[in-house]
């Protein structure tokens, strides 16, 4: 089954999974802190402008003692997400305002955005796809997908840490695995791992 980008999100742990039939010369590095989607040094050059993106953002919130809080998802609105965060929105609030403002992608698919915003002890996941904008608190690991699974459905995630949720992700049986990333947040901080499958 092909499902293309999804993310898994939880209370203090999250991943996400690039999956791509189109664009498969990518990778996710870490940079300034956030984990982005760049295009391996063989891919062919593309002006399509959802396929480099900050996947992963670590925020701390100003107004909760800097509480930190991760953001994740499939496209630009990662940043917005994460500066609203920081400034002191709700998640419930960040994810509505941001993922309607950009809205879903103007592609071939109607691709939807898919985000999650995870701190410790909370986790909201959220989706605008052209028919309907989903935001919800979840307890448990929950999965939402850009295509077939793009309403927020339970995932059983084995996986207890940041490095092994992307490992998890990455080897999910979804076809055309590209790479994936994992955050855990704790008291501590934010936690990130990559895997690009080497
Ligand atoms: N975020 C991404 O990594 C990403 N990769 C591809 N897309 C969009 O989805 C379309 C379909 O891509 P694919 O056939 O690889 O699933 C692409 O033309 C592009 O507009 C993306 N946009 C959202 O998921």
């Amino acid at each position: 089954m092909y499902v293309g980008r999804f993310l898994v999100a939880a209370p203090g742990l999250a991943a996400y999974r690039v999956s791509s039939r189109s664009f498969p010369n990518r990778k996710v590095i870490e940079r300034d802190g956030s984990l982005t989607v760049v295009p391996t040094g063989d891919a062919e050059p593309t002006d399509n402008p959802y396929v480099s993106y900050n996947c992963v953002r670590g925020v701390a919130r100003a107004d909760e003692g800097d509480e930190q809080v991760a953001v994740i998802g499939n496209g630009s609105h990662v940043d917005p997400v994460a500066e609203k965060v920081g400034m002191g929105y709700p998640a419930r609030d960040a994810l509505a305002s941001a993922l309607l403002a950009l809205d879903y992608e103007k592609d071939d698919y109607d691709t939807p955005r898919i985000a999650a915003v995870v701190a410790a002890d909370t986790a909201f996941i959220g989706t605008v796809r052209k028919d309907a904008l989903v935001v919800r608190e979840v307890d448990e690991p929950t999965l939402v997908a850009t295509y077939g699974k793009d309403d927020p459905e339970p995932f059983a995630l084995e996986a207890g840490t940041a490095d092994t949720a992307a490992r998890e992700l990455y080897d999910h049986a979804f076809e055309h695995a590209i790479s994936a990333a994992g955050v855990a947040v704790d008291g501590g901080g934010v936690e990130t791992a990559i895997h690009n499958g080497e």
